[in-house]
């Protein structure tokens, strides 16, 4: 079976001519089925640009990108919008609540929208889990910023998408609460069969996931499966050094780009 999220040589460079910036060099990458996947690497490194490449939310100056089994290439945006209501879940920096909605009409809005039938006791037992049972008749602006991102992270969980992304998911939580959804969304992968993309800065996040890819300079350049926390930080630690020395060759004049192959 092909695997839910590929990239075949996707290449994005943003501009043109001298100031134009390759924000990914010919990425080919499989994201298996079940597989949750954290993306790490220096910032400007190319993790969003990958995350919005595979999600079909930007377009690829070159390559192939497979969604659901889906190639991206040709879609118009009604077709995209279409095939991500129905296989794809978010949970982003930005969390696009709606304002007039409560916390629970807001997580069962992909499903409402999508003419799908909320699983109640699923969707009772995923606010539970990120500690919003005493809110789910609360606004979005009367919750905190912690509170907020742990509605969007409900609504991705409570539709069982096939497919979510996840940027930075435990960014503005408390440890506990952070610990509590990572190891939410490694359940959901291992028992529901979900695949879960997430970029992050964390290694102690990174360490939930299944297999961490690393970015350097919009390539990828090392794997971490089964990764530890400390394994994450070392490797990172390894990477920024080589980026900041490839930086440095760059700006000699020098051919070397710094790049692990
Ligand atoms: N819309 C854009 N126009 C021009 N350049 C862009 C645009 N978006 C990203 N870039 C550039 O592409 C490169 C990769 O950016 P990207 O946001 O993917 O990196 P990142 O690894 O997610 O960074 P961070 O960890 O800082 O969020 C960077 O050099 C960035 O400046």
């Amino acid at each position: 079976m092909n695997a839910p999220v590929q990239l075949s040589e996707v290449q994005k460079v943003y501009g043109s001519g001298p100031g134009a910036v390759t924000a990914l060099g010919g990425v080919s990458y499989s994201f298996a089925q079940g597989t949750f996947t954290a993306v790490m690497g220096p910032s400007g490194s190319g993790k969003s640009t990958l995350l919005h490449c595979a999600a079909g939310l930007d377009e690829p100056s070159s390559g192939e990108v497979h969604l659901a089994g889906t190639p991206l290439r040709g879609l118009d945006e009604t077709a995209l919008t279409e095939l991500r209501r129905e296989h794809v879940a978010f949970v982003f920096q930005a969390f696009n609540l709606m304002p007039a909605l409560t916390v629970r009409q807001n997580i069962i809005l992909p499903q409402t929208l999508a003419g799908r039938t909320p699983d109640e006791a699923w969707v009772t037992e995923v606010i539970k889990r990120v500690g919003l049972s005493e809110r789910t008749r609360h606004r979005p602006s009367e919750l905190s910023g912690g509170q907020q991102q742990r509605v969007a992270i409900a609504r991705a969980l409570a539709g069982s998408a096939a497919i979510t992304f996840a940027d930075e998911p435990t960014g503005a939580l408390d440890t506990q609460t952070a610990l509590e959804v990572l190891t939410l969304l490694r359940d959901q992968a291992r028992a529901s069969g979900q695949t879960i993309v997430m970029v992050t800065h964390d290694p102690v996040a990174a360490s939930y996931a299944d297999n961490v890819v690393f970015l350097v300079d919009g390539h990828i350049v090392s794997e971490s499966p089964v990764p530890t926390a400390e394994s994450v930080a070392a490797e990172l630690a390894k990477l920024s050094r080589l980026a900041r020395r490839g930086a440095a060759a760059a700006a000699a004049g020098e051919s070397t780009p710094g790049v692990l192959t």
